[in-house]
C-alpha cells in the first residue's frame, strides 16, 4: 500500500482568476455532468478535446488530465486551450500513475477543487491514458460519497482509430484473445470511430464489431473527432431519471441478433423476465453476479429496467464490476450497482424485467436461470 504522505502534490490548484465570483457550496447547485474520454493510445483523445474546446457551444469546459509521471506536461501543451470558443476555467494534472490504478484520493481532491468553484464551469471532461481500464475510474465517479451531488457521471466516450482497429480485429481474427480495444468499448456509452479518412473499406463491419461487444453503444464516425456536440453532452447515461433512454436502448438491443463469436469474446446479452422479482434477491443476485464471480463468466457492466414486486414504479439498474486490485487505495466498494426507482409504470405498457449484460464467457441459460431465482 503506497503512502500518499510521502507523494509529491498529485493536483495543481490555480489561483482564481479576477473577478472571483462568490464561493459556492457544492451542494447550492445542481451537479456538474463529467465526462470521461477513453481510447487507445493515439486514437485522437486530445483531438476530441481540442475539437471540444474549440467549438461554440457556449460551455465552459474544465479539463482533467491524467499522464505518467515523466510525461507530466506533454498532455497538457498539446491541448490548445481555444481563441473565443470554449473557456477553461481550471486545469489540473493528475501525476504519479494513472487515475485508474492508484491514484483515486488524488481524482477525488482534483475533482472536490473543481467542484468548488463549480459555478465557473457548465462541464468537466477527463481524459484518461491510453491504456487505461475505465471500470474503477467510472465507480469512483459515479458513486463516490464524498463526490455526491457535486458531479454527476454523464457518459463514457471512447475513441476508436478506424484505421488501427481494423488492422487489430484481423490479427485476432483467428485467435483467442481479443483487442484491448474490445474493453474500452465495453463500457462506453459512445463509440466515436475516429479516422474514417484513413480506412478504404467497409465502416459497416467495423460498427458490427463494436455493436457485438457492446449493444447498448451509440457509434458515432467521425473525422479529427468532429462530431455533433449534442452526442457529447447531457447524454445523462448513468441518470436513473433516464429510464425511457434506457428503454428505447433495451429494445433495440433486443433487435440484434446475437452472432457467431469466439468463446472467450466480449458480447452482449440480454435477459427478459415477465414476472415481478423481490428486491433484496435482485440486489444479492447482482452482488455474485459483479463481485462473487462464481462461474467463468466475467461480466464488465449491466444495465435494465426492473418489475419489482409490489411496487409501481419502474426500477433503472446499473451495475459495473472491478477487479478487488484495482481498489488498493479504496474501502467499501464491495456493491457497484444501483438499483433506484425511476418512474411510475405507464398503464399501458406491459411490466417486465429487462437487463442487459455486457461482458466476456457469458452464458444465457445462467443468467437466465439465475436472475428467474429472483422472482417474487
Ligand atoms: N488522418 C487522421 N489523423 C487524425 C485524426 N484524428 C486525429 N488524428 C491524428 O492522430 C494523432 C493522434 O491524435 P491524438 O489526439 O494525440 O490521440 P490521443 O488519443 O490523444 O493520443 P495519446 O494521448 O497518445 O493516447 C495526431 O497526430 C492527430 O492529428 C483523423 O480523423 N484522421
Amino acid at each position: 500500500m503506497e503512502d500518499d504522505d510521502d507523494c509529491p502534490p498529485l493536483a495543481v490548484e490555480l489561483p482564481p482568476r479576477v473577478p472571483s465570483p462568490p464561493e459556492q457550496s457544492p451542494s447550492d447547485a445542481s451537479p456538474v455532468g463529467i465526462t470521461v474520454i477513453t481510447g487507445y493510445l493515439g486514437a485522437g483523445k486530445s483531438t476530441l478535446v481540442n475539437y471540444i474546446l474549440n467549438e461554440q457551444h457556449g460551455k465552459r469546459i474544465a479539463v482533467i488530465l491524467n499522464e505518467f509521471g515523466e510525461e507530466i506536461g506533454v498532455e497538457r501543451a498539446m491541448i490548445n486551450e481555444g481563441q473565443g470558443g470554449a473557456l477553461i476555467e481550471e486545469w489540473v494534472e493528475l501525476a504519479n500513475g494513472c487515475v485508474c490504478c492508484s491514484v483515486k484520493h488524488s481524482l477525488v481532491q482534483a475533482l472536490e477543487q473543481l467542484v468548488q468553484r463549480k459555478d465557473r464551469m457548465d462541464h468537466i471532461l477527463l481524459e484518461t491514458t491510453g491504456l487505461a481500464d475505465p471500470a474503477p475510474l467510472v465507480s469512483v465517479l459515479w458513486l463516490d460519497d464524498q463526490l455526491e451531488s457535486s458531479i454527476v457521471l454523464d457518459s463514457i466516450i471512447t475513441v476508436i482509430d478506424a484505421k488501427n482497429f481494423r488492422v487489430q480485429i484481423d490479427e485476432h481474427k483467428n485467435s483467442s484473445s481479443f483487442p484491448e480495444a474490445f474493453h474500452q468499448i465495453a463500457f462506453a456509452d459512445v463509440v466515436i470511430l475516429n479516422k474514417i479518412d484513413l480506412v478504404e473499406d467497409s465502416l459497416e463491419d467495423l460498427e458490427k464489431h463494436i455493436r457485438d461487444v457492446n449493444a447498448l453503444v451509440t457509434v458515432v464516425r467521425s473525422v479529427r473527432c468532429q462530431v455533433d456536440l449534442n452526442e457529447v453532452f447531457n447524454r445523462q447515461a448513468y441518470g436513473a431519471k433516464n429510464s425511457s433512454h434506457l428503454q428505447e436502448l433495451l429494445d433495440y438491443s433486443k433487435s440484434v441478433p446475437p452472432s457467431r463469436r469466439h468463446d472467450n469474446s466480449i458480447s452482449t446479452l440480454c435477459i427478459y423476465e415477465q414476472d415481478s422479482v423481490n428486491l433484496a434477491k435482485v440486489e444479492s443476485w447482482l452482488e455474485d453476479l459483479l463481485w462473487e464471480k462464481k462461474s467463468i463468466m466475467d461480466i464488465y457492466r449491466c444495465k435494465g429496467i426492473l418489475y419489482i414486486h409490489d411496487s409501481d414504479q419502474v426500477h433503472t439498474l446499473q451495475g459495473l464490476s472491478v477487479l478487488m486490485s484495482d481498489f488498493a487505495l479504496m474501502q467499501a466498494v464491495r456493491e457497484v450497482y444501483e438499483v433506484v426507482p425511476a418512474r411510475k409504470w405507464s398503464e399501458t405498457e406491459s411490466r417486465m424485467n429487462k437487463i442487459v449484460v455486457i461482458g466476456r464467457n457469458l452464458d444465457i441459460n445462467v443468467l437466465q436461470d439465475s436472475f428467474s431465482g429472483c422472482k417474487s
